[in-house]
C-alpha cells in the first residue's frame, strides 16, 4: 500500500518569459512519507524554490502530477505552511498577534468566531510561545526582536494552524552561525513534537545533513533530482555529531556532487578560453 503523503510524479515546470523559455523542473519524481524531514540542496537555479512554491500552491506545474494525501493541489491551503528567509512578520502586530494572525483569518473565513475558537487559539499560541522560548516577548513588536527571534515567531505563526506540511525556503539563511545552530536544534525538537512533515530548502550542506532524514540533491539546467541520500544519524541529534566521520564523509560526497552538477567549472573554462582569445 502507498503510504506517501506527497507524491511527485514526472513533474515539469516551464517558465515562459518574453524572450526565452526556462525549464525550471524536468521529470521530478519523489515520494514523501508522513513525518519525514527532507532537505533539498543543489546549485543555484536548480529549481529548489520552484518545487517548494508548487507544493505550497503558490505556483503551478506545467506537467506531471503532484498529490497531497492522494489529492491534487488546488492552490494554497491551511494544511501547508511556508516559512521564507525574510521574516515577513507584520510590524504593527505584537508577537502574540502575529502568531494568531492566520488562525484569525481562518476563523473569519469559516465565520465560526465562537468563544471556544478564540480560547483554543489562545492556548495554542501560548504553547507555541513557550516552545519557541518567546514567552517573555509576547507583547513585543518585531522591530524589538533579533533576527533569530523574529524567525522563531515566523515558525510559530506557521505552526499555529497545525499544518501537515511545513515548507521552509532557506529560513535560516540570514542568521549568524551561532543563531543557526540554536535554530537547528529547535526545529528538530519542533519536528519531533508536532509530527509535521518538513520540506526544507538550503544552500548549506551541513545544515541539510544535520536536519534531514533524507537529502534530495538537485541539479540545474534543466532543474531535476540528481540523487537522494539517507542521513545516517539517529532521530535525536546533537551538535557534536557534525564532527563524526560518517557526517564529514557524507558532507564531502554531497559537496563534490554539487560541484560536479553545477556547471560552474564549465563556465570558468569557457571564460578562460575567451580571455586567452582576447589576449591574442
Ligand atoms: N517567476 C519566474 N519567471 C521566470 N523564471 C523563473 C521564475 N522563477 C524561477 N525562475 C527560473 O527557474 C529556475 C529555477 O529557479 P529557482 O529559484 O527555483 O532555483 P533555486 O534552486 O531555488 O535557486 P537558488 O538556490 O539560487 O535560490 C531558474 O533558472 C530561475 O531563473
Amino acid at each position: 500500500m502507498d503510504k506517501s503523503c506527497i507524491s511527485i510524479r514526472n513533474v515539469g515546470k516551464l517558465f515562459e518569459t518574453r524572450d526565452q523559455s526556462i525549464e525550471a523542473l524536468r521529470d521530478v519524481n519523489l515520494e514523501v512519507q508522513p513525518n519525514e524531514f527532507i532537505t533539498f540542496v543543489g546549485a543555484s537555479g536548480c529549481g529548489k524554490s520552484t518545487l517548494l512554491r508548487i507544493l505550497a500552491g503558490l505556483e503551478t506545474h506545467s506537467s506531471g502530477d503532484i498529490l497531497l494525501h492522494g489529492q491534487p493541489i488546488d492552490g494554497p491551503g491551511v494544511d501547508r505552511a511556508m516559512v521564507f528567509q525574510h521574516y515577513s512578520l507584520y510590524p504593527w502586530l505584537t508577537v502574540t498577534q502575529n502568531i494568531k494572525f492566520c488562525r484569525q483569518l481562518k476563523v473569519i473565513a469559516d465565520t465560526v468566531k465562537s468563544q471556544s475558537d478564540v480560547e483554543t487559539a489562545s492556548g495554542r499560541a501560548d504553547a507555541l510561545l513557550n516552545l519557541m522560548g518567546l514567552k517573555s516577548f509576547a507583547g513585543a513588536y518585531p522591530s524589538q526582536l533579533s533576527g533569530g527571534m523574529q524567525q522563531r515567531v515566523a515558525i510559530a505563526r506557521a505552526l499555529m494552524p497545525r499544518p501537515d506540511f511545513l515548507l521552509m525556503d532557506e529560513p535560516f539563511g540570514a542568521l549568524d552561525a551561532q543563531t543557526r545552530e540554536v535554530m537547528h536544534d529547535l526545529i528538530r525538537h519542533v519536528h519531533r513534537l508536532e509530527k509535521s512533515t518538513i520540506l526544507f530548502v538550503t544552500h548549506d550542506v551541513e545544515e541539510a545533513i544535520y536536519l534531514g532524514s533524507r537529502i534530495v540533491l538537485m541539479a540545474p539546467r534543466p532543474g531535476r533530482i540528481d540523487s537522494v541520500y539517507e542521513v545516517p544519524l539517529p532521530a535525536v541529534r546533537h551538535q557534536d555529531m557534525k564532527l563524526e566521520p560518517a557526517f564529514i564523509e557524507l558532507k564531502r560526497q554531497i559537496l563534490a556532487r554539487i560541484r560536479e552538477t553545477s556547471g560552474v567549472q564549465t563556465d570558468l573554462d569557457q571564460l578562460a578560453r575567451l580571455t586567452e582569445g582576447a589576449a591574442l
